[in-house]
C-alpha cells in the first residue's frame, strides 16, 4: 500500500516502484528544496482551494517545477470554506492526486506536491498574518482565483451592499472576511510594504472575468477610503496598470465533484486513504481531484511583476481581444450552452450522468443544432484554435466520455444566472443582425421552454417528465420563478399555448435572465407553445423534443 503523505525521497526506489504499480506518477523535483525556495521567494498564490485548482493550477505549477523552469511552488488560501483546508489539505501535507479520466475508460494519476502551504483564512489571526507576509514579498508575481461567480458579488440587484458585505464596507480592512475583502486587505499590505507590482488573475468561468475582479476590488477599496481606512495612494496603486493588472482569462476543464468510483479504483490499486470529504458548508472534496484530459487556459499576457513561464506548461498567453474571443466562443457558444441544454433535459428525462444525456440521439441532435447551426455563426474566432473543432470535441469526445462522473444536477445549478450569457447573447446577436433571422432559432426556444417546464413545482422541487417530483439544484431565482410557474397545471388539462404565454410573460420580460425582453420578439410565442406542449402529461417533454428534432 502507498500513502500520499509518505516520504518521496527520490532515492527510495522501493516506494517509487509501489507508486508505479499503483499507476501514479510522482513529482520529479526536490520537494524540500522547493519548499525552502518558495518560503523565501513566493511567486504564485491562489484563492479558492476547490477542485478546479487541483485539476489545473497546482498541476501547472508542478509541471514547471518538474521541468526545472521554476524553483517555487504554489500557495493556496481559502476564505469561504476554511474547512476545505483543514479537512482536505492539512492532514495530507497539502498533497493530493490529480486523476485524469480518459474516454477509453482508463485513468492516469499524478501525485501533486507543488502546493507549498495552505491558509484557512478566518478573520485576523495567525493565518491572516502569514498570508499578509506573503503579500509583502516583492517576489510575488501572480494571484489566481476560483471563487465562483458569486464570490465577486458585493452589491445586490438594487446596488445595496449584500448583508455580509456591509460589515466589511463599514469596518475596513480588519473586518474583511469575504474573498474580495481579504484580497483587498492583502493588496493593502503589499502597497504599504513598497507598492510592488502584481497580476490579479480571475480564473472563474464567466465573460470578462478580469474586469469584474477589478471592479469588485476597487469598490471595496473605495468604501474603505470613504471610511478613512485607506489613503488615495492605495486607490492610485490599484488603478496603476504598471503596478496592478487584472488580466482576462478563459479556463476550461470539466472537473466534476470527486466520485466514489474513482476512490474505489485507487484503493483497489493500493493507494491508502482515498476518501470522499464533504465539508459542513457542503464543498465536495477528496484526497484526489478527478478531471478530463482536455483543458484550455488562455490568459491575457499582462503581468507587471513578471510571471512563471506558463506557456511551457500548456497555457496560452495572448492579447486581450484574443482571450475575450476565446472566452465568448466557449461560454456563449461552443460549450456552456450545450452543457446547460443537456443538464435541463437530463434532469427532466432522468439521466444520471452527462455522458448518458448526449448518448440519447434526440439530445445529441438538439445540441448539434444548437452548436453548429445557431451558435457557431455568431461566435468570434479566437484564431488560436478553431471554434468548429472545439465544438466537435465537446459533442463527440468530451461530454460523451462515459468515464466522467459528471451530473445534470451539478451543471444545472444556478441556471437562471447562466441564461443571459449562454443564450441571451446569441439572441441579442440575431436581433442585431441584418442577415440572421430570429425565427430561425429552433433549439434555443425549446431549451428555454424545457427549463421553465422543469421548474414547475414548489419549494425547490421540480417535476420530471414522468410526473415525479424531483429535487432541483440550487438557484437564487428559484423562489420567484416557482411562484409564477405555480399557476401551471401539468397533465391532460394542462395550460394552452395562449394561457402559457400570459403566465410566462413576466419571466420572459426579465432582462436579468434573458438579457432581452423576449415578449418583444417572435420567440415568446414559440417558447409558450413548446412549454405548453411539454406540460401535456407524462412523456410530453420527450415527445416534444422528438418531434422538434425531426424538423431541424
Ligand atoms: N469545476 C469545473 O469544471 C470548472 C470550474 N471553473 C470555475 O471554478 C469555480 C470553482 O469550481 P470548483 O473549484 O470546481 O468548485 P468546488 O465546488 O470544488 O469549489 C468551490 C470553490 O469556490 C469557493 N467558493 C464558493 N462560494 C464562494 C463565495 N461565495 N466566495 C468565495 N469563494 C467561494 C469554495 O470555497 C471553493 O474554494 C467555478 O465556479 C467556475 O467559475 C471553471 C472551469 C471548470
Ligand atoms: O455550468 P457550470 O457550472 O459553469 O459548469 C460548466 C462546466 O463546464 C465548464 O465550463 C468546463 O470548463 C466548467 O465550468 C464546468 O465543468
Amino acid at each position: 500500500m502507498v500513502n500520499i503523505t509518505s516520504n518521496l525521497n527520490p532515492s527510495d526506489q522501493q516506494a517509487r516502484q509501489e507508486w508505479e504499480r499503483a499507476g501514479v506518477s510522482l513529482p520529479q523535483f526536490d520537494i524540500p528544496g522547493m519548499k525552502a525556495a518558495s518560503a523565501s521567494q513566493p511567486r504564485w498564490i491562489h484563492f479558492g482551494a476547490g477542485n478546479l485548482f487541483r485539476a489545473v493550477h497546482a498541476p501547472i505549477a508542478q509541471s514547471l517545477l518538474d521541468q526545472g523552469l521554476t524553483d517555487s511552488g504554489i500557495l493556496v488560501a481559502e476564505t469561504f470554506d476554511p474547512d476545505i483546508i483543514r479537512q482536505a489539505y492539512q492532514p495530507y501535507d497539502d498533497r493530493f492526486l490529480q486523476v485524469v479520466l480518459h474516454a477509453d475508460g482508463s485513468m492516469s494519476s499524478k501525485l501533486i506536491a507543488s502546493v507549498v502551504d495552505s491558509f484557512p483564512v478566518e478573520g485576523q489571526g495567525s493565518d491572516w498574518d502569514r498570508l499578509a507576509s506573503v503579500f509583502r514579498q516583492p517576489s510575488l508575481q501572480m494571484v489566481t482565483a476560483t471563487i465562483t461567480e458569486k464570490g465577486y458579488a458585493l452589491l445586490d440587484a438594487h446596488q445595496q451592499p449584500l448583508p455580509w458585505i456591509t460589515a466589511e464596507f463599514e469596518g475596513g480592512p480588519s473586518a474583511a472576511s469575504s474573498a474580495i475583502g481579504v484580497i483587498t486587505a492583502m493588496l493593502l499590505a503589499r502597497y504599504q510594504a513598497g507598492a510592488y507590482p502584481l497580476a490579479m488573475v480571475s480564473t472563474d468561468n464567466f465573460s470578462r472575468n478580469g474586469e469584474r475582479f477589478e471592479e469588485s476590488v476597487l469598490l471595496m477599496a473605495q468604501r474603505w477610503q470613504a471610511g478613512g481606512f485607506v489613503d488615495q495612494g492605495f486607490l492610485d496603486y490599484l488603478q496603476d496598470s504598471s503596478k496592478i493588472s487584472f488580466p482576462l482569462t478563459m479556463i476550461d476543464r470539466i472537473t466534476p465533484n470527486p466520485a466514489q468510483s474513482v476512490a474505489q479504483n485507487l484503493s483497489d490499486k493500493g493507494v491508502e486513504g482515498m476518501e470522499l470529504i464533504r465539508t459542513a458548508k457542503g464543498t465536495a472534496m477528496a484526497t484526489f481531484a478527478n478531471t478530463e484530459e482536455t483543458w484550455y487556459w488562455v490568459v491575457e499576457d499582462n503581468f507587471p511583476g513578471g510571471r512563471p513561464p506558463l506557456e511551457q506548461a500548456g497555457v496560452y498567453l495572448a492579447d486581450r481581444d484574443t482571450v475575450n474571443a476565446a472566452d465568448e466562443m466557449k461560454v456563449t457558444g461552443c460549450l456552456n450552452p450545450l452543457h446547460t441544454a443537456l443538464a435541463v433535459f437530463g434532469m427532466l428525462l432522468g439521466y444520471p450522468t452527462m455522458s448518458q444525456t448526449i448518448g440519447q440521439p434526440d439530445l445529441k441532435a438538439l445540441v448539434s443544432r444548437l452548436g453548429y447551426d445557431e451558435d457557431l455563426p455568431v461566435v468570434p474566432d479566437p484564431k488560436i484554435f478553431s471554434p468548429r473543432e472545439f465544438l466537435r470535441q465537446v459533442i463527440e469526445v468530451r461530454v460523451p466520455n462515459p468515464n466522467m462522473p459528471d451530473t445534470p444536477a451539478r451543471i444545472s445549478a444556478d441556471t437562471s444566472q447562466k441564461m443571459p450569457i449562454r443564450f441571451g447573447r446569441t439572441i441579442a446577436k440575431y436581433m442585431a443582425s441584418s442577415d440572421l433571422q430570429l425565427d430561425s432559432l429552433k433549439a434555443i426556444p425549446l431549451i428555454i421552454a424545457a427549463w421553465l417546464r422543469l421548474l414547475v413545482g414548489r419549494d425547490g422541487q421540480g417535476t420530471d417528465d414522468s410526473g415525479q417530483s424531483i429535487q432541483l439544484s440550487p438557484d437564487p431565482r428559484m423562489g420567484d420563478l416557482q411562484a409564477i410557474l405555480g399557476q401551471v397545471t401539468l397533465g391532460p388539462s394542462a395550460v394552452s399555448a395562449q394561457e402559457a404565454q400570459s403566465i410566462l410573460q413576466p419571466i420572459l420580460a426579465d432582462e436579468s435572465i434573458f438579457g432581452n425582453d423576449l415578449n418583444q420578439t417572435v420567440l415568446a410565442g414559440e417558447i409558450a407553445e413548446l412549454f405548453a406542449a411539454c406540460c401535456q402529461g407524462q412523456g410530453a417533454v420527450a415527445a416534444t423534443l422528438h418531434e422538434q428534432v425531426a424538423h431541424f
